[in-house]
């Protein structure tokens, strides 16, 4: 087992590689300490009275559960007093929550989806956090929403916690992706994986098929040609991963390759997307990109995309590189 914990790798991130300022290296630990606190109340369930809904509904008309909630107030709480922070934004709340003036002044801005995969906390299957760090841009206004609207290649960190099996923290600073186990005796992060890869081709793909009938075409073509098999235009047998979490979803492929699609449908047509650009797109956008992999809305890679509003949706296909560019091509094609 690896002897580096996150302090110990942080800070070598730091002193010996420069590649994170100090507040930064804070910061980090920081949402790691509360992503430690949310793992716990999620392996009490019920015993610590953390499941269910919580007879609330957030900002985008989702019913709020009880650890979408908890989740939420720990990353706050932790967050407020230990993070060299000037604001945050949560897929939990409707604006912004400006820390309080201090001195130092906040450096960076932090994103999160608090909980995702809320749908499956009930039944004890895999859920997570999913986080993103900005830095607040260099003038002397007070911090308001437009701060936040920045592109996703402007992150300066981001990751996940999944709480599965393992807890599992995977970070970038923006120097390859690394991956931590939770030692719950030793109650730290340990460094069990660095410079994870993912492979540029797969027979794997992840995506909700009994919305098969609202897709567009590009996708329709792509899932078809997948499910045709060897005996069809890829040549190859295809197998299915759908876990309804995308922290879940997105593990197994920086594991071992895959495709993740949430595209847009004909459900809403007015809706980009189901999946959120700021809290959940760009961080994982930017760890598969990382990873060797690609991210794209089917036309445009997603960190390149200038967001509009906090809580703005996007279509999301990402993953292995050659089948991301696949289905990218197939949208452009389409269009012509
Ligand atoms: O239930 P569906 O439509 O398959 O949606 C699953 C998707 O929704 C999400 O649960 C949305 O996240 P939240 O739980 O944070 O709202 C993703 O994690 C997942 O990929
Ligand atoms: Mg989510
Ligand atoms: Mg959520």
């Amino acid at each position: 087992m690896s002897n580096i914990s996150l302090t110990r790798y942080l800070v070598e991130q730091q002193r010996t590689h420069g590649h994170i300022p100090g507040q930064l290296r804070l910061l980090i630990e920081v949402v790691a300490r509360a992503c430690k606190r949310i793992s716990h109340a999620v392996n009490k369930g019920a015993l610590g009275d953390v499941l269910g809904s919580a007879g609330t509904g957030n900002v985008q008309g989702e019913v709020q559960k009880k650890l979408d909630i908890i989740a939420n107030e720990v990353l706050i709480e932790a967050n407020e007093w230990g993070g060299h922070l000037a604001g945050m934004a949560s897929e939990e709340m409707e604006g912004i929550y400006v820390v309080p003036n201090r001195f130092p002044k906040g450096e960076y801005l932090l994103l999160f989806d608090p909980l995702d995969g809320s749908s499956n906390i009930d039944v004890n299957v895999s859920i997570g956090t999913i986080f993103s760090v900005l830095k607040m841009p260099e003038d002397d206004r007070g911090v308001d929403e437009a701060d936040f609207l920045q592109c996703g290649h402007h992150q300066v960190a981001a990751g996940y916690c999944v709480y599965g099996p393992q807890t599992t923290l995977v970070l970038t600073v923006g120097d390859g992706v690394a991956m931590f186990t939770l030692d719950r005796e030793q109650g730290s992060f340990f460094l069990t994986q660095e410079d994870l890869r993912i492979p540029e081709d797969t027979k794997e793909f992840a995506i909700n098929m009994s919305n098969m009938r609202h897709w567009d075409a590009p996708v329709k073509r792509y899932i078809d040609e997948c499910l045709a098999g060897k005996e069809g235009p890829r040549g190859k047998d295809f197998n299915m991963r759908w876990v309804a979490s995308m922290v879940a979803d997105v593990h197994r492929i920086l594991t071992r390759g895959g495709i993740f699609m949430y595209p847009w449908d004909k459900r809403e047509p007015e809706k980009p997307g189901k999946l959120r650009l700021m809290y959940e797109a760009n961080p994982m956008g930017w760890l598969v990109e990382q990873a060797g992999g690609a991210a794209t809305n089917g036309r445009q890679r997603i960190l390149d995309i200038q967001p509009k509003k906090l809580h703005e949706r996007v279509s999301v296909i990402l993953g292995s590189k050659n089948e991301v560019e696949r289905v990218t091509k197939y949208h452009a094609e389409a269009s012509k």
